[in-house]
């Protein structure tokens, strides 16, 4: 098989000879007392067009940027052919080659603004409606449970694409939150994970939701039929399930066989990535959470942005300003990782999200054409939200011998001015001042003229901060649900330039099938050592290991 690799397009070529000649020069100092205007040009404010008013400021200045590296990287974005791409995702060409699939989370939040024909969009509608009317009745007390009493706890049991979006977004829109509805997130198989969140539900108001694309997933299944069992134990007729479990998933049969009737099933459609399924059925805790129009807004803040990718030139484009950003330090620096250090505790799963939503899609070794690549491809996505990551790892960030691009976002206003915004005061200005310290670090001069003639050697060096690390900051009012799905929609649509530049298929995830057939197989072998057949003697001492222990 053959195709392009990314690296053979002239402009990689050509940034490997700027890197090559200029990346000493490189100095976010001098760049800055250079350029007046830097900020100016290395800033974008993003204003939406459509929908919910949506505004933030990007603010990459603070990159190993020069405007030529810029214009060179937008080449390469052009000529791997990006905004076809772009275009083709939006009409609903089925560029998830692998699997044959259109690629269409842009259509769940669309709102009849673009013209996309693809079997089931036109469903998106009554699938919306039927998750405003459940979530109406389940908030206002209508829906009841099998003992009559309103649901005051909701169970969302899913795993991956099923779990952290609604995770991440219940968590960053809190404030929106119905408060007396608590909800409870079980994905892990470990059944420590159902057993705990079991002990704080009582049968009579819990809902279960069972969030799952396939509806094969090992974990969710084993975990939905453990809770189904936990609920009978209690309600004793199978009559009662259909008040307390419902299902999202694009599989009516095995919905169906599970005892969940096909009026509790919230559909959705294969052209839906797992990843990025939070916009779709798999959204319903999110509309039970912070109710149906908060959610409406998050979809419409989403398709804001996407219609500002779709629509901006590539220059002013903000996904592909940040994916480029993103190109530039892993395929030229030679960076292994990215971090997302968001200043808001609301965002505090922001950075377990999107490592999902990146690294599964663009950790890949062959192109679509199934050649392998030469270069890097995806990045390791890491975080934690602000003030916390300071006070453990960023001591690496700031005097490690690594470069990693940090991606720095605070809203500029809090949902919990306490102590007169004190706080958030305190907040923002540690956003502000790691950024500078990061680019502009401290030198040995002025470590020597505030430690005085005696300091040693050694301490003056300690103390040195070589600066020249790459950040971009993103600065937004507040953490609004259209904010956060503009900014969500922001970082998918990176994901997907960077996607195409290395010509990787960004929407399946094989990767993860391997360890999933290896388990199967080994979970047959678990009862008694002359079972365990066909190992290296690695995995085969380490199960008769366990085997000592076993209980049951
Ligand atoms: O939603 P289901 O089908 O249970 O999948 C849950 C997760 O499974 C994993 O193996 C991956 O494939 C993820 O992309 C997916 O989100």
């Amino acid at each position: 098989m053959s195709g392009v690799l990314a690296s053979e397009y002239p402009a990689w070529k050509k940034l490997q000879e700027i890197y090559d000649t200029h990346r000493a020069s490189l100095v976010l100092r001098n760049l800055f007392k250079a350029d007046p205007l830097r900020f100016q040009k290395f800033s974008k404010t993003y204003t939406s067009t459509d929908g919910p008013d949506v505004t933030f400021l990007v603010d990459y200045s603070k990159n190993l940027i020069t405007q030529p590296i810029v214009d060179t990287l937008l080449e390469l974005v052009r000529e791997a052919k990006v905004e076809e791409y772009r275009d083709k995702m939006f009409s609903g060409e089925h560029i998830n080659t692998s699997e044959d699939r259109a690629v269409l989370h842009v259509a769940l939040r669309n709102f009849d603004d673009f013209t996309i024909t693809e079997e089931g969009v036109d469903q998106v509608k009554g699938v919306l409606e039927h998750i405003k009317s459940f979530s109406e009745a389940v908030r206002s007390g209508e829906w009841k449970g099998y003992t009559g009493k309103p649901i005051n706890t909701i169970v969302n049991i899913g795993i991956g694409g099923s779990d952290l979006g609604p995770v991440m977004v219940t968590e960053a829109l809190k404030p929106y939150a119905k408060r007396d509805l608590t909800a409870h997130f079980v994905s892990n198989i470990d059944g420590t994970h159902l057993a705990e969140t079991l002990r704080l539900c009582d049968s009579e108001t819990t809902l279960f939701i069972i969030a799952s694309k396939t509806f094969t997933t090992q974990e969710t299944i084993t975990n939905a039929e453990s809770a189904r069992e936990w609920f009978l134990g209690h309600a004793k007729d199978k009559a009662h399930v259909a008040k307390h479990f419902v299902a999202l998933s694009t599989n009516t049969k095995d919905v169906t066989a599970f005892g969940i009737s096909p009026e509790n099933m919230f559909q959705f459609w294969d052209w839906v990535g797992g990843r990025y399924s939070l916009w779709s059925a798999i959204g319903l805790s999110i509309a039970l959470v912070i109710g149906y129009s908060n959610f409406e807004e998050l979809l419409k803040g989403a398709h804001g942005m996407d219609k500002h990718f779709k629509e901006a030139p590539l220059e002013s484009n903000l996904p592909v300003l940040l994916a480029i950003l993103g190109v530039w330090y892993n395929d030229f620096f030679g960076t292994q990782t990215h971090v997302l250090l968001p200043y808001d505790q609301y965002l505090h799963k922001f950075a377990d999200y999107f490592q999902q939503g990146d690294m599964e899609s663009n950790g890949k070794t062959v192109t679509k054409n199934g050649d392998r690549v030469n270069y890097e491809t995806g990045p390791i996505i890491w975080g934690a939200s602000g003030t916390n990551g300071q006070h453990s790892f960023y001591q690496l960030i700031h005097q490690g011998t690594k470069i990693i691009p940090a991606d720095f976002l605070a809203p500029a206003t809090t949902h919990n001015p306490i102590a007169n915004s004190k706080h958030h005061r305190i907040l923002l200005s540690n956003f502000f001042a790691q950024p500078e310290a990061l680019a502009f670090g401290k030198t040995e001069e002025e470590v020597r003229a505030e430690l005085g003639p005696n300091a040693s050697e050694p301490l003056v060096k300690s103390k040195v901060f070589e600066g020249n690390k790459p950040s971009t900051s993103i600065l937004f009012p507040l953490l609004t649900p259209a904010t956060l799905g503009a900014l969500v929609a922001l970082y998918e649509h990176k994901i997907f330039v960077q996607g195409v530049v290395w010509g990787i298929n960004s929407f399946d995830q094989m990767g993860v099938e391997l360890g999933k057939v290896l388990a199967k197989n080994i979970l047959a072998q678990l009862g008694k050592p002359e079972d365990v057949k066909g190992h290296d003697s690695s995995t085969t001492g380490l199960i008769h290991y366990y085997q000592k222990y076993r209980k049951e």
